[in-house]
């Protein structure tokens, strides 16, 4: 700028100064006059606007201001004239001379008094430009800030957040921009206890950047955090990496699980890579060729003597793609070897080439198969060889497979019973297309034990037992029938000849009483809603004496015909059956009750009281017939048996040949009859019985010639109990036995006392039961007790009934001359009651028959009677026998026997039975009895 010295003063310096410092001046310096023009300008106007100062003197402003800010330049100058006359730091662009826009800050003072404005200006150009750069920097680093995906915020050194792009903000729940300038902790208080704080501050104080993972409770969630220390505090880079470490666990385990799976695999695995090195071996492969992980690893697999697979053909297949399955055998370290199915394959990973073999031994396999094939050589052989018939059937029923055996079971040869099916070789066979077995899943698998009947080539049936297995799919559709069987053709004969021998009496053929107890169950099931069923107990009356008379053989034909005549007489659908001996019993629907079972004990009767042949002798067997009826006498089985049998008793006591109906009483007899029987067993030891005697009278001299021993029993609670009701219980019970003995200990005891006592002799009749004879040693025991009591053996009598004598004619006979032997004398009781005739008895050496009562207890005097009497007595002589009345009750009667010349007489009219002492005074009083004569 030219400056004009306008003193050579002080004041002259002055402005020399002056105007050397603002021509020396960066900034531009103009003065405009009120037209805004150039007064003057310093030099710095040509550096910044290409005009020297003096080119600038006379231009207006407007020359040098760009177009488009005229208005703002005169905005500018009317502000400064007029409002504000000084004016700073107004950018405002200007046009060099050069054509160059430039941007300026203008400061500006008008003057008044001058009418002048100075100017300065500063070339604000590139600082404008660089203020640009940075805003678009900054804006282009926020905008990557928000754009990247990683949360981040920066702290300056007091801890206060200076940035946090919106994910930070989100992190923490809060709105980024709200929390620019506030501490951290308190825009983020969860940071207060988590491991990230001491990490940020170490960052801080230490100025090493940080790169750490944490577990970010708050939201459970796993982060990677990055801190950068800066100038003034720290930037904090995070993200959610959850999912990565998720991914990584996986791998883990997934790496960990192909470990296991490629230590643990049964096959032997290597890995090899393109140099043929192995690089990897499982468990498996060290155990099975013996060499250890470490000898392995890095060799070459050619180089170690496996056996492995190496050759060019291998190789270029492998490398062609194709996975190679190879049969050979491997050598192992100790020299052995096996046999191996490989695989290999080839693999790639990150560029380098691998190779994949997994060995599988078969040698477990082959073992397994050869065994296979022996167990199938061994198989066939058996069903070659064995005896039962083997057969394999489609589930169509065609045979598929059969043995000789089967041949020969069926008669057809191989190739014929290949062409048939099950049906055609079976007569009944259940499963004879599979398809009726089941076809779903549920139907059998396991055929056990199955009966069926094979058709035999020429016809005839066969009985086989069969046994088998049906194979199925896996959705049990039958695939296959698989069976043996035996020929049960004999065992089924032999069993319907069991079941018949099980349920009939073999000898008449009858039902036993397994199958009548089957057949009146029916019966009674049948009757479940109305209806009558009678059963019938029927016992011969005199089988027994036909038996002993014309022996067993004639015994049987007489069943055989009593059960021909019963089965005659009753109707189909009634039941007629033996239960042993000379028992039958007859079961039938009585739809009108007692009056249809009574019509049928009638004819049951009326067969068996007409003459019976028997060993070229007619016979009248006859039978009491005990009849219950459904439901009236009893609803069970059981029961109706029991009260049948009972009426049956009753019957027969009731004097035979008849038929009676159970009645209630019966029972209660018959439970009376149990209670005796329960208390007669301890009745010996406790000495409840005692001998009572009846004296028996010489007819002729009325004279007293002995007495007949009869035992009594005291009862403790029923009081005395006569022998009627007790002798036939202790007789079925075997009681009889120890009982009698004791009869003829006693009864010979107190006999040998009262001769002693009187100084004669005295008789003494026992009455002996037919299971005393039969005893073996019953000789021995009278001979013992004669012995020990002294009782002279002429002196007793054993009294024996008929059907003791006859139960076994050649035994009895025998026996009775051992007694005879002895010196004693035998009597048969109560004869005329049973079957015996004179002539049958002079077999046996008998002295006395005793006449029962029956045949003398007369209430009138009936002259056949006495003929009767006279006959028998005279018979009885003449077979040198004595005969005694029994029962005798009138004076009309002693003298009917008397006139009969009958011997001895017993009775009440005469003296009834007493008791010992009672018995002395009789001895007493009648003087010196004689001793028992015929
Ligand atoms: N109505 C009537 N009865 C008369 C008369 N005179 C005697 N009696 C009875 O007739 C039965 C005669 O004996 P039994 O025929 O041997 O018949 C005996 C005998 O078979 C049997 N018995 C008695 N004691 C024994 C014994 O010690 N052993 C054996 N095995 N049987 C005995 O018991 C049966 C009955 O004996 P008891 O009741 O003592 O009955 C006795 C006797 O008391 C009379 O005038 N009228």
């Amino acid at each position: 700028m030219n400056t004009t010295v306008s003193s050579p003063d002080g004041t002259a310096l002055l402005a020399a100064e002056n105007s050397a410092l603002i021509d020396n001046a960066l900034d531009l310096m103009v003065v405009l006059d009120a037209n805004g023009r150039f007064q003057r300008a310093n030099a710095a106007s040509r550096a910044l606007l290409g005009y020297g100062p003096d080119e600038l003197i006379g231009l207006h402003y407007n020359d040098i201001v760009h177009p488009d800010q005229h208005g703002l330049a005169l905005a500018l100058e009317a502000s400064l004239r007029k409002v504000h006359p000084e004016q700073s730091n107004v950018a405002v662009r200007l046009r060099r001379k050069d054509g160059r826009v430039v941007l300026m800050s203008l400061s500006a003072r008008w003057s008044d008094q001058h009418q002048r404005m100075f100017l300065t200006a500063r070339d604000i150009t590139e600082q404008q430009q660089a203020r640009r750069a940075l805003q678009r920097s900054e804006a282009a680093l926020g905008g990557m800030l928000e754009s990247i995906g990683d949360a981040f915020f920066a702290v300056d050194s007091a801890w206060r957040i200076t940035y946090a792009n919106r994910k930070a903000g989100e992190f923490v729940g809060v709105n980024a921009g709200t929390a620019i300038g506030r501490p951290l902790l308190e825009v983020a208080p969860d940071l207060e206890h988590s491991e990230a704080l001491p990490r940020y501050v170490r960052a801080m104080e230490t100025r090493q950047p940080d790169t750490f993972e944490l577990y970010w409770a708050p939201h459970a969630l796993w982060i990677e955090v990055r801190v950068y220390p800066n100038d003034d505090g720290i930037s904090v880079y995070f993200h959610g990496i959850s999912a990565k470490r998720e991914a990584e666990q996986a791998l883990r385990k997934s790496e960990q699980r192909f470990r296991n799976l490629f230590n643990q695999a049964g096959d032997s695995v290597m890995i090899v890579d393109g140099a043929l090195r192995i690089v990897s071996v499982n468990d498996q492969a060290c155990t099975r060729f013996g060499y250890a992980r470490d000898e392995f690893l890095g060799r070459p697999v050619t180089e170690m003597n496996l056996g492995m697979p190496g050759g060019h053909a291998v190789l270029a297949g492998l490398r062609a793609g194709q996975p190679q399955l190879l049969r050979m055998d491997k050598l192992c370290r100790d020299g052995s070897t096996f046999p191996a199915e490989v695989q290999i394959s080839r693999f790639d990973d990150e560029g380098e080439e691998f190779f994949l073999a997994v060995i599988r031994d078969l040698s477990d396999r082959e073992h397994a198969e050869r065994q296979l094939r022996e167990s199938e050589q061994r198989f066939r052989e058996v069903i070659e060889m064995t005896p039962a018939g083997y057969l394999v059937a489609s589930p169509d029923g065609a045979l598929r497979d059969v043995n000789p055996a089967l041949c020969a079971l069926s008669g057809y040869p191989r190739e014929m019973l290949l062409a048939l099916r099950l049906h055609e070789l079976f007569v009944s066979f259940p499963l004879a297309t599979l398809g009726e077995g089941g076809n779903g899943g549920d139907g059998p698998s396991v055929v056990q034990d199955m009966e069926a009947v094979l058709r035999h080539r020429n016809g005839f049936h066969i009985h086989v037992l069969f046994n088998g297995s049906i194979k199925r799919s896996e959705d049990g559709t039958p695939l296959s029938l698989t069976g043996l069987m035996t020929d049960i053709t004999g065992r089924k004969a032999a069993e319907s000849r069991l079941q018949q021998l099980a349920t009939h009496d073999t000898l008449t053929g009858l039902p036993n009483r397994a199958l009548l107890g089957e057949r009146v169950q029916q019966m009674l099931d049948a009757c479940a809603y109305g209806g009558a069923v009678a059963v019938m107990f029927l016992d011969l009356d005199r089988f027994k004496e036909v038996n002993d008379s014309f022996g067993h053989e004639m015994g049987d034909v007489l069943l055989c015909e009593v059960a021909t005549r019963l089965r005659r007489v009753i109707r189909p659908t009634d039941i007629v059956a033996r239960l042993g001996g000379d028992e039958f019993v007859v079961a039938g629907y009585c739809a009108t009750g007692q009056a249809a079972a009574a019509r049928i004990a009638d004819k049951l009767l009326g067969v068996l009281t007409a003459p019976i042949t028997v060993g070229g002798h007619d016979v009248i067997v006859g039978a009491s017939i005990g009849i219950s009826m459904f439901p009236q006498d009893a609803q069970t089985r059981e029961m109706l048996f029991q009260t049948a049998d009972t009426a049956m008793y009753r019957a027969k006591g009731a004097g035979r040949n008849r038929y009676r109906f159970f009645e209630p009483e019966m029972t209660v007899a018959s439970q009376v009859r149990m209670a005796l029987e329960v208390s007669l067993r301890p009745a010996l030891a406790r000495g409840e019985f005692e001998l009572h005697y009846q004296p028996r009278i010489e007819l002729a001299g009325m004279a007293l010639v002995g007495m007949e021993a009869l035992i009594r029993w005291n009862h403790p609670e029923r009081g005395r109990v006569s022998p009627q009701q007790f002798i036939a219980i202790a007789e079925e019970t075997g009681l009889i036995v120890d009982i009698g003995r004791w009869v003829l200990l006693e009864a010979c005891t107190r006999t040998r006392r009262l001769m002693d006592e009187f100084g004669r002799p005295v008789a003494v009749s026992v009455n002996v039961s037919a299971r005393q004879l039969a005893q073996p040693a019953f000789v021995d025991e009278v001979r013992t007790v004669l012995a020990r009591t002294g009782l002279p053996p002429e002196c007793l009598e054993l009294e024996l009934t008929e059907s003791a004598l006859i139960e076994d004619i050649e035994h009895t006979a025998s026996m009775l001359r051992e007694l005879k032997r002895l010196g004693i004398s035998l009597a048969v009781d109560d004869f005329g009651t049973g079957f015996s005739s004179l002539a049958y008895l002079r077999r046996f050496p008998i002295d006395v028959l005793k006449l029962d009562r029956s045949f003398v207890l007369q209430q009138d005097q009936d002259v056949s009677t006495f003929d009767f009497i006279k006959a028998f007595v005279d018979m009885a002589h003449a077979l040198n026998m004595a005969v005694v009345a029994e029962g005798v009750e009138t004076g009309e009667v002693l003298d009917l026997l008397r006139a009969a010349r009958c011997d001895q007489a017993q009775g009440y009219y005469l003296a009834r039975p007493m008791t010992l002492s009672e018995l002395r005074s009789v001895i007493e009083a009648s003087g010196a009895p004689k001793a028992v004569t015929r």
